[in-house]
Formats: structure tokens, sequence, C-alpha cells
């Protein structure tokens, strides 16, 4: 109802941006995901080795939860991490945004990558619910659910380099972006925030079309996963950049010059992705060599992933599926 706003806080080298949110009156700190759509939560019915670290929500301490017999869920990302268990259904806050019935995927199992990431306790999938994984019958998300309270039907993702952002619900605060935001036609038969991208420049250079390629806007991936033809136009300006297998990806030296990347949305607007932001981390601790933030995909849609959240400021409207981009402030 109204509105709701949670502070997004980066792990370490920005791996992903963690939120507070509350089910059946228990704080659990989660991965806001607009690349998927379950919200799934570790649990007490976990095995004591996965549970160690977490916060792990204990469905007999909620006076609200309701078990929603003969469900489950079971999800894989594009990462290949994964998780699965039972359902119910429970009153979710966050931020002052609530939803009562919003359905909480219990995790019996996880996979390793969720285990070792001990700041996070589970997804809040922020994609459409045509991707959520429970059966027999299929759930809403908690956007999906709370539209038709919120103020306005949108939530916005506000994420920084290294630095703590926000989530917003209902609302859109003009003082967290330059401008105006441009906004762009979402294709939503695959269920993600996807959208055209139709060109695409480096730093001053000129601009090159792409052969009609999309992107998805994922909150859940770290890194910017963009078409070769981007990538590799792209870091033929970088000195020294080089794929480099041991590091997993396409690194340059720490002290190279990065020119900013402007890639289309949607037709009519050239979001600037700072060179800056596209220097992601060192691959080891002497800070000689650089891993990029912009890595190739052959996946179409491509997938834009924190990279780019933190050059621009991004809306999702669910009333008429559009997407908003503008600079931070
Ligand atoms: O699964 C994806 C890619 C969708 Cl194409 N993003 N969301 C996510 N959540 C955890 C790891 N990755």
């Amino acid at each position: 109802s109204g509105s709701g706003t949670v502070t997004a806080t980066p792990e370490s080298q920005d791996v992903e941006y963690l939120a507070p949110i509350s089910i059946g009156g228990q704080s659990i700190v989660m991965d806001f995901d607009s690349g998927s759509s379950d919200l799934w939560v570790f649990s007490t019915q976990l095995s004591a080795t996965a549970q160690k670290g977490h916060t792990n929500f204990d469905t007999t301490k909620s006076t609200t939860f309701k078990t929603m017999t003969g469900a489950a869920f079971s999800i894989s990302y594009g990462d290949g991490s994964g998780a699965a268990g039972t359902v119910g259904t429970d009153t979710v806050n966050i931020g002052g945004a609530t939803v009562t019935g919003q359905a909480i995927e219990v995790a019996t199992a996880v996979s390793s990558s969720f285990v070792s990431d001990t700041n996070s306790n589970g997804l809040v999938g922020l994609a459409f619910s045509k991707l959520n994984t429970v059966s027999p019958t299929q759930q809403k998300t908690f956007f999906d659910n709370a539209m038709a309270t919120l103020a306005q039907p949108v939530f916005t993702a506000d994420l920084r380099k290294g630095a703590v952002g926000s989530y917003e619900f209902g609302n859109i605060d003009s003082t967290k972006f330059n401008g105006s935001l441009s906004w762009a036609a979402v294709n939503t038969t695959t269920g993600f925030w996807q959208f055209s991208n139709s060109k695409f420049s480096v730093g001053t250079g000129a601009t090159t079309a792409t052969d009609g390629t999309q992107a998805i806007a994922d909150t859940g991936t770290t890194l910017m996963l963009a078409s070769s033809a981007i990538v590799t136009a792209y870091y033929s300006q970088v000195s020294g950049a080089a794929n480099d297998a041991s590091a997993g990806g396409i690194t340059f030296p720490c002290t190279a010059t990065l020119p900013d990347l402007n890639v289309d949305v949607g037709g009519n607007y050239m979001a600037l992705v700072r060179g800056d932001d596209i220097n992601y981390a060192p691959v080891d601790s002497t800070g000689t060599t650089c891993f990029g933030g912009l890595q190739a995909t052959t996946n179409d849609p491509q997938i834009w992933g924190d990279i780019m959240f933190k050059s621009q400021f991004v809306a999702f409207n669910g009333g008429n599926n559009s997407i908003g981009m503008a600079p931070h402030q």
C-alpha cells in the first residue's frame, strides 16, 4: 500500500545489492532480482550446514504464515545457481509497501554459492510473474501483488558503485536522477524487463548499428553481459585488453583508461555507462590486472546487470510495461 523505500547495500565488489524485507514479522536481508520472479528465502527447513551464517525464516514463528498444500518451487539462474523447496503465503513488508498473502517460497535446498554468500538470505524476484516457478499453481511476484495498492505501479533501482543506494516501490524520486527519465517499451513475451538495443558507440566514436538485438535489465546479475559486437568494439579502444582464460573473461591493465559506453535503450535513448564503472575489480591482490565489468554473451537477449545500473537510475513501470532510465544525480 502507498509506497516503500529500502536501502540497497552492495556486497563486496558490488557482486549484488541487498535490502531488508519483513516476512511474517521476521526481518530478512534479501537480494532484489529484476531478472527472476520467485521470492524464496533461507529457512529452518534447510540442513544445519546450509543454514549456517544465514538468517533463516521459521514458518512456525510466524502467526500469519499459511502453507500452500501440494505446492513446490525449483529455480535455476543464469549463473547456474539454484534453490528449491515448499511454498506458503505470508505478509511481506518492504520499506512500508505491504502485501498480504504473498507467496513465500521456503527453501529446503540451495546451491553452494547461495550457502557461501552469508550476506544474502534469499531473492525477491521482480521480473514478470510468468517466469515464476511455483507448481502446480504459478504465483505472483511481490511487485505484481503490490501494484494495485501502490501510489504508482512502479519500482525503481538506484544502485551505486561501492556505496549504498535504494529500491523504491510506488514512487519515482526525481531527486535521484539528472534531467528526466527516457522511457522505452518493454517486450513482455519473455517475462523479463526486455527492450530493444539498436545501436551503440564507444567514447566519442561513431555510432554502430546492432543487428536488432535485445537486452534485459537485471539487478541479479553482477556484470553487463553484452553482444560480442559491442564488447569487441569497446575493448578495441582499451590498450592491453585481452581475453584472459585464467580470469574467466576480458581483463586489462588496471591503469588503462576506459572510455564510456553508450548503448541505445528502446530506440530513442543512449544510456551512458561510465568507463569507471566498467573497471570492475582487480583480478588479484597485486592490483595490476583488472577484470572487465563488460563481458560478452551469446545469449539473446543480452543481460545488462549491475554495471549498467551503477551509471543509470532505472524505473520499472508495471502499469504500462515500460522502463525508464536517466543518469544518476
Ligand atoms: O538468472 C539471471 C539471468 C536471467 Cl537471463 N538473473 N538473475 C540472477 N539471480 C541470481 C543469479 N542471477
